[in-house]
């Protein structure tokens, strides 16, 4: 079940003995250059960037801990996990020091005997890092499936029963080698990769298996077609094994079912080592496919002379709705009863979906058109099962909601198209779903499950309080918590304690089904929940192991160790300061400033544009969704269905200790406004800054003329209506295409309004001259950080901002009792003008910050810990 959606690409550029060009940049110095592979890597799909520095031309040690230092301030890409890759021991050091997240070393093993071993692993358990630990031992490398086992098992018990080690932590690599290379003894490699893959699976709980998949295909050297597709099938089988991880171009990868049959064929010979002659066999087709090896997709209708059962089918799976509602009738006059064109070929075209969709061979803006198929199909079918008075029999029963005070859902929509597919039925109470009203909903409708969602942080809080009230109430259903801010750690500190019948993180739509699967079968649920139980213990425990070089300031430290601002390059006074309001946006504009790789990810599909559209696994799904989507952005502009609003104001401002004072007006004597932030407290590497907003602003006491804006925009007006009417249709796939593009809009106008702001109203950047790539990468002057962000993490100073500009009455953006925006598709911030402004993360403060801050708010101290909570660890 979703192989390619569990699988971790581990990105191999940034590496100086891979890459010819990573080597070049690193050894001339261009460091810049060089974070932007780190960057491509990541936008191309790398979920963990392996860093190898050793040359022996460089000092690995400085270059690693130089490059480590920039890609920490780069937080786009410092959000992935790095692994740090190295034959030195020293450089892993230098290196775990300066990583603030969670690291993976690669490598150690037994190679040197069992002393240095455990020496290695003890010191990387006290940094916490995961380790991936190569299949080698004092007598060599191991290359049988024997060895390969007998190396892993061997490191997995000293490990875990010497010194404890967590065996989550533990990556086995258990060495590929290349195939195909005209030595016999070689033809087995993979086939000893993929077994030993599968035994040290069984025999090494909780461990993974990682590998370097380039090395299989070796022999291939100058045919990246053939090469592509022995790393597609390579992968096929050993992720089917059990393999978790590996390092691989992510943009160099065939899908598994577009590579030629023939190709497809030998290669997998080849890779199973089927038959003797299977090198001989792929030479002597590999010049053919030199080049693009892609098959082009044809339209093609003979799919309409097939049986009806077949046509529905076809129709599911293609997600064609064109013919529904005729091939469905055709099906009920051939069915005794209409329930039975459901139970029959419905379902059994939704099954086809389902395994597709679980094998990674369907995407998922696939999976959703399916649903919108089957959705018509039981519409149409519904008032003839209704005459006949039979209800359908469902897999078991999901609750799902957004919960109170937040309105994301589009998640949450997914997750219910997704189980609907498979069979559940899904109960979807919507939005801003208040604690008592869902628990009815469960008691009154007997679910079997219930699933929780939320984006922003309060969300986290309230999932923990309907925990609590699931205790107290005496429910027993499992819960599920998923949306972008939850976290398994979270779910495992925060949520879990406070509920005993099972609380399970969801990551992502895919997953859902697995989860809700094993929770509703008998015979799985015990077994499941106890594992997740464990698993989450383990959680709680890694989490309470204080991380090494997390010291804590007081505040009175952290603040003077601010942010020292350069005043002489303080921005000037606004061109046009005051309040201005821009009631009907032109959309068509915008359309220039979208921003559309996170479009693609909200669809599950990763990878930047525009180099997507042509990404060798998801580019043909990738180039129709683009499509589907700038259809439908027609659609929601050219017939007026969306309108957008923006407000925004500059003013006078200046710093007061952690404070911001905005001003009535030049004079300077009135206060308008008064922005609180939070400061950094963890003492950062090489005593960098503890920074808060408020340095980035001239202080009262400098006598320097500063200046604030604000903003708060939104493309959501008439985007919740048509997606609901499309709701209504049965149609999820154009509903959630609606609200996806309406975000997309909104932080398009938030692009857009700050350019003119940069370059009009305010007018520090007159000649400012971007293209799009440049402004989503930020490289303008300035910023525009939004409450419920790291650097401003505390949502209620949207009040503030609210009030500051009067959003509500002048645009009808209004915010929620946990401070989310609605409508949904809404962005709002700060501008800060000054050169040296920069995004940040708060991370932990103190009870010292915590005290001081919640007597400037007026709070109480339960406010403030639940307020705060994201940032008091
Ligand atoms: C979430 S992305 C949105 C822009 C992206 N191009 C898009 O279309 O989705 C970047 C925005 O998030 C906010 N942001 C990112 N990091 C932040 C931080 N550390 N503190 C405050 N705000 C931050 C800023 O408002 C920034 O402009």
């Amino acid at each position: 079940m979703q192989q390619q959606a569990r699988f971790i690409n581990v990105g191999e550029r940034t590496n100086v003995t891979g890459s010819a060009k990573f080597k070049k940049l690193i050894l001339n110095g261009d460091y810049e250059a060089a974070l932007d592979v780190a960057r491509q890597q990541v936008e191309n799909g790398a979920q963990i960037i392996d860093i190898n520095m050793d040359e022996a031309m460089l000092d690995s040690k400085a270059a690693m801990v130089r490059y480590l230092q920039l890609l920490a301030a780069e937080p786009d890409i410092a959000r992935v996990p790095i692994m740090v890759d190295s034959s030195k021991w020293e450089v892993i050091e230098a290196a775990l020091k300066c990583i603030q997240g969670k690291a993976v070393v690669n490598s150690i093993s037994l190679k040197e005997g069992e002393a240095p071993f455990l020496h290695q692993a003890r010191l990387l358990r006290r940094y916490g890092a995961a380790v991936v630990v190569m299949a080698f031992d004092e007598s060599g490398q191991a290359d049988t499936k024997a060895r390969k086992v007998e190396i892993c098992q061997r490191a997995y018990h000293i490990l875990t029963q010497q010194i404890g080690f967590p065996p989550q932590d533990i990556i086995f690599d258990p060495n590929i080698f290349a195939v195909a290379t005209g030595i016999e003894e070689h033809n087995n490699y993979a086939v000893d990769f993929i077994e030993a893959t599968r035994e040290i699976k069984r025999l090494c709980p909780y461990a993974k298996i990682s590998g370097g998949v380039s090395n299989v295909s070796f022999s291939f050297r100058g045919n990246d077609a053939v090469r592509e597709a022995i790393h597609s099938v390579f992968l096929y089988h050993a992720i089917a094994a059990g393999m978790d991880m590996g390092i691989v171009n992510a943009g160099q990868l065939a899908v598994y079912d577009d590579i030629p049959v023939l190709l497809r064929e030998r290669v997998e010979d080849v890779i199973l080592n089927r038959r003797d002659d299977a090198t001989e066999r792929l030479l002597e087709i590999a010049a053919q496919f030199k080049g693009d090896g892609s098959v082009a997709e044809k339209a093609d209708d003979a799919w309409r002379s097939l049986p009806v059962n077949k046509r529905l089918e076809h129709a599911l799976v293609k997600g064609i709705t064109d013919f529904i509602e005729q091939d469905t009738e055709d099906a009920r006059q051939q069915a005794e009863k209409p329930l039975h064109v459901i139970e029959g070929p419905l379902m059994d075209g939704m099954n086809v979906v389902g395994d597709l969709f679980g094998e990674g061979k369907m995407f998922l803006p696939q999976v959703v058109k399916s649903a919108r198929v089957m959705k018509k199909a039981v519409a149409y079918l519904q008032p003839y099962i209704e005459q006949d008075k039979a209800g359908g029999q469902a897999q078991g029963k999901v609750l799902l909601a957004t919960v109170k005070g937040d309105v994301h859902d589009i998640g949450k929509n997914i997750v219910g198209v997704v189980l609907q597919c498979n069979n559940f039925e899904v109960i979807d109470l919507g939005v801003m779903v208040p604690c008592a009203e869902l628990l009815r909903v469960a008691k009154e409708q007997n679910v079997d499950v219930i699933g929780l969602s939320g984006l922003i942080t309060p969300s986290l809080d309230e999932m923990v309080h309907v925990a609590k009230e699931m205790t107290r109430l005496g429910y027993t259903q499992p819960l599920l918590i998923g949306g972008a801010t939850t976290s398994k750690a979270h779910t495992a500190v925060k949520i879990e304690p406070n509920y005993s019948h099972g609380v399970v993180y969801v990551p992502n739509a895919s997953r859902s089904v697995s989860v809700v699967q094993a929770l509703i079968g008998k015979d799985s649920k015990a077994d499941y929940l106890a594992r997740i139980k464990n698993e989450y213990r383990v959680a709680r425990e890694q989490h309470a192991r204080s991380r090494p070089g997390q010291t804590l300031l007081n505040l009175e430290q952290a603040r003077a160790n601010r942010f020292q601002l350069d005043l002489s390059r303080v921005a000037p006074a606004p061109k046009l300061a005051g309040v201005h309001l821009w009631q009907n946006v032109d959309l068509n504009v915008l359309r220039d400033y979208i921003d559309w790789t996170p479009f693609f990810l909200t669809w599950q599909l990763s990878g930047k544009y525009p180099a997507i559209l042509n990404h060798a696994e998801v580019g043909i799904e990738a180039r129709k969704l683009f499509k589907d989507a700038n259809t439908m952005l027609d659609k929601m502009i050219g017939e007026g269905h969306v309108s957008g609003k923006a407000i925004f104001g500059l003013f006078p401002a200046n710093s007061d200790g952690d404070d911001i004072v905005v001003y009535t007006d030049e004079s300077r004597s009135t206060e308008k406004a008064r922005l609180y932030n939070l400061r950094q407290q963890l003492q950062l590497r090489n005593n960098a800054p503890n920074c808060c907003l408020a340095d980035f602003v001239a202080p009262v006491d400098s006598g320097v003329a500063d200046y604030i804006g604000a903003f708060a925009v939104s493309t959501g007006f008439g985007a919740d209506e048509l997606a609901a009417e499309y709701a209504a249709a049965h149609d999820d796939y154009s509903s959630i295409m609606v609200k996806a593009l309406a975000d997309r809009l909104a932080e398009a106008l938030a692009e857009y309004l700050h350019l003119k702001v940069r370059r009009e109203y305010w007018g520090y950047a007159a000649e400012e001259n971007l293209d799009n790539e440049q402004l989503i990468r930020e490289l303008y002057q300035g910023i525009r950080p939004a409450p419920g962000y790291p650097a401003c993490p505390e949502h209620t100073e949207k009040g503030t901002l609210w009030q500051l500009l009067d959003v509500e009455a002048q645009t009808g953006i209004q915010l929620t009792e946990s401070y989310a925006m609605w409508p949904g598709a809404a962005v709002s911030g700060w501008y800060f003008a000054h050169p040296d402004s920069k995004y940040f993360t708060v991370s932990k403060i103190g009870a010292d910050q915590l005290n001081e801050y919640a007597q400037k708010k007026g709070w109480n101290e339960q406010q403030a810990q639940s307020w705060l909570a994201p940032n008091l660890g």
